[in-house]
């Protein structure tokens, strides 16, 4: 079910109403209803929740990630605006899933996505459980059609690469998208030993994925994954890039289903999100997996927003003179 956006989510701190060098995002945003025809739009971005944790609860995990679009939307109102003249920031509302219609909501969220994109609008996609990654597929396959070769990057330390015999869920969008799409191919970063059985291990090199483990990352150096995120970028029309927040350190993310001790670094997670957001292919982005009902003083859903505005800052489509 689509939510157009809410005005009375965009509020926070005013240091001006007049000097704009002192304004936040509430005092910028633009609303953006996609239950109406859309124009073109250069240089634009926008916000679409994906309220659901249904797969989540198929899962087998906690409850609690559809709460996050509301919680990161206000943590991000709030943030200091310092985008370059002329981009245009919306919230284009929410896809809620209700009686556990997992399915339809994907397919909901991939029309949305689809719209966006093709109306030349950034989508940054608030899930939602990391199930919020396979509506945000469909919504790039649909997009840019079905000769183009899609590159999914994700950081997570899950391959969620399961079996979906009985239904799909937040562990398997990425074995259904290889199942049915052989022009889309998959890079993971952040992967760690005791987040995967041997089986999800044995998966990973069945389906040929690439992926870079957590500790490999953390002992650097950076630009080894640079090289691999360019050399896989580039050789794919468009790339998706997806979020899962269990991948960073339990420290810095406890709001999550599953916690990683042993997650990366909020500032190694951020300097990958800049480097892949970055390459002329990457086309969208979502980020996946808060639980503000399990989070610590707000400090997961405060670094999700950042890690979204981080993301806003260097997506190299968002640039003037692209
Ligand atoms: N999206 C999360 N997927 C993980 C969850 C693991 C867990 O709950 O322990 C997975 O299926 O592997
Ligand atoms: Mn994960
Ligand atoms: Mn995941």
């Amino acid at each position: 079910m689509y939510q157009p956006p809410d005005a009375g989510r965009w509020t926070g701190r005013i240091d001006s109403v007049s000097d704009e060098r002192a304004f936040r995002l509430h005092q910028r945003i633009r609303l953006l209803d996609l239950s109406q025809p859309l124009e073109p739009v250069e240089r634009a971005a926008a916000f679409i929740g994906f309220a659901c944790d249904e797969g989540v609860r198929r899962n087998q995990g906690r409850q609690g990630a559809k709460e996050a679009p509301a919680a990161i939307k206000a943590a991000l109102a709030r943030l200091p605006w310092h985008l370059p003249e002329g981009v245009v920031v919306y919230d284009a509302g929410d896809v809620v899933c209700v009686d556990e219609q997992l399915e339809q909501s994907q397919a909901e969220l991939g029309t949305m996505v689809a719209r966006l994109l093709r109306s030349g609008i950034t989508p940054i996609v608030i899930g939602g459980g990391h199930e919020t990654a396979y509506g945000h597929y469909l919504g790039v396959r649909e997009a840019i059609g079905p000769a183009s070769m899609i590159g999914i990057i994700n950081i997570d330390a899950h391959f969620d690469l399961r079996p979906y015999d009985d239904g799909p869920t937040s562990g398997t969008m990425f074995r259904q998208i290889l199942d049915q799409d052989d022009r889309a191919s998959y890079f993971c970063l952040g992967i760690q030993r005791l987040s995967n059985t041997a089986a999800l291990f044995a998966a990973a090199e069945k389906y040929g994925c690439r992926y870079m483990m957590e500790d490999e990352l953390t002992a650097g150096p950076i630009e080894a994954a640079y090289a691999q995120i360019e050399e896989f970028a580039s050789k794919h029309d468009a790339v998706m890039f997806t979020i899962c927040m269990d991948a960073i350190s339990a420290a810095a993310a406890p709001g999550v289903s599953a916690p990683s001790p042993f997650g990366l670094a909020p500032s190694l997670a951020r300097a990958l999100i800049r480097r892949i957001v970055s390459h002329p292919n990457t086309v969208s982005v979502d980020l996946c997996e808060v639980n503000p009902l399990l989070d610590e003083g707000g400090k997961t859903v405060a670094l999700a927003a950042a890690f979204c505005m981080e993301a806003l800052l260097h997506f190299q489509r968002l640039q003037l003179g692209r």
